[in-house]
């Protein structure tokens, strides 16, 4: 589905991705794991097209993107629920999500699908979003993205500062959404939680990959843990 060979990339004079590779095989859930300012934000600015890709090369299926501007990567396939969400906030629920949707797409993802994953946003459809809460902001972030029938399902922080209930009703979504075939890149701190979700792990330290396995063997080491993640 997606493959990043070498890609460097960072803001103006600074560098923060040297050479970093990752695989995401389609239908499965990829994870980019790391302490804070390691560069997985970057990581996924420079897969979207919204920084500029400084060295290596990013191939989405066959086609080599290199260079693509983020609406043009998003029209083939790439959905992201950005860390901080990003919804609109004067917009409602319903006015989110249907200026996102497009009739270009196929899919299993209408606004119907939609309100069925995530029934708090039908009940929420006519109010704005500014004044949902954090939880329902990360649905509506969600249903937005999937609304475009994404191949690669991008997100960035998905459960950070969120309510525990409202946590767990974000994994539930996303655990669903990998049964059904979705291919996914997950960025998030929680790795019990993401332990049963994630088929392959990558640690991410100072703008490369220092480590990749299952959850299990990750869970094996806790030195590694300790050393990268910090907890
Ligand atoms: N817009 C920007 N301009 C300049 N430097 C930036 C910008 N955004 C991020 N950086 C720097 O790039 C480095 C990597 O940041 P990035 O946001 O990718 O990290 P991260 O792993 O996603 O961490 P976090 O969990 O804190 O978001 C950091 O040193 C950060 O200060």
């Amino acid at each position: 589905m997606l493959k990043a060979e070498k890609i460097e990339s960072g803001y103006g004079q600074s560098k923060v991705l040297f050479g970093l590779d990752l695989e995401i095989p389609d239908k499965t859930v990829v994870s980019l794991i790391g302490r804070n300012g390691m560069g997985k934000t970057t990581t996924v600015r420079t897969i979207m097209g919204m920084l500029p890709l400084r060295a290596g090369t990013i191939r989405l299926g066959d086609e080599v993107v290199n260079g693509y501007r983020p609406h043009r990567i998003a029209r083939l396939g790439c959905g992201l629920v950005p860390e901080g969400r990003h919804v609109f906030g004067s917009l409602s629920v319903y006015e989110n999500l249907y200026a996102t949707s497009r009739n270009d797409t196929q899919g299993p993802w209408t606004l119907e699908a939609v309100y069925e994953l995530f029934p708090r946003l039908f009940e929420r459809r006519t109010q704005s979003a500014r004044t949902l809460s954090g939880g329902e902001q990360q649905m509506l972030a969600i249903g937005r993205a999937l609304l475009t029938n994404p191949r690669l399902l991008i997100l960035d922080e998905a459960t950070e500062g969120l309510a525990p209930v409202i946590r767990q009703e974000i994994w539930a979504c996303l655990n669903r959404l990998k049964r059904e075939g979705q291919t996914i890149l997950l960025i998030d701190k929680n790795l019990k939680e993401m332990h049963q979700l994630v088929d392959r792990h990558h640690i991410i330290e100072k703008g490369r990959i220092v480590w990749n396995g299952s959850s299990d063997e990750l869970m094996a080491q806790p030195d590694l843990v300790n050393q990268y993640l910090g907890v």
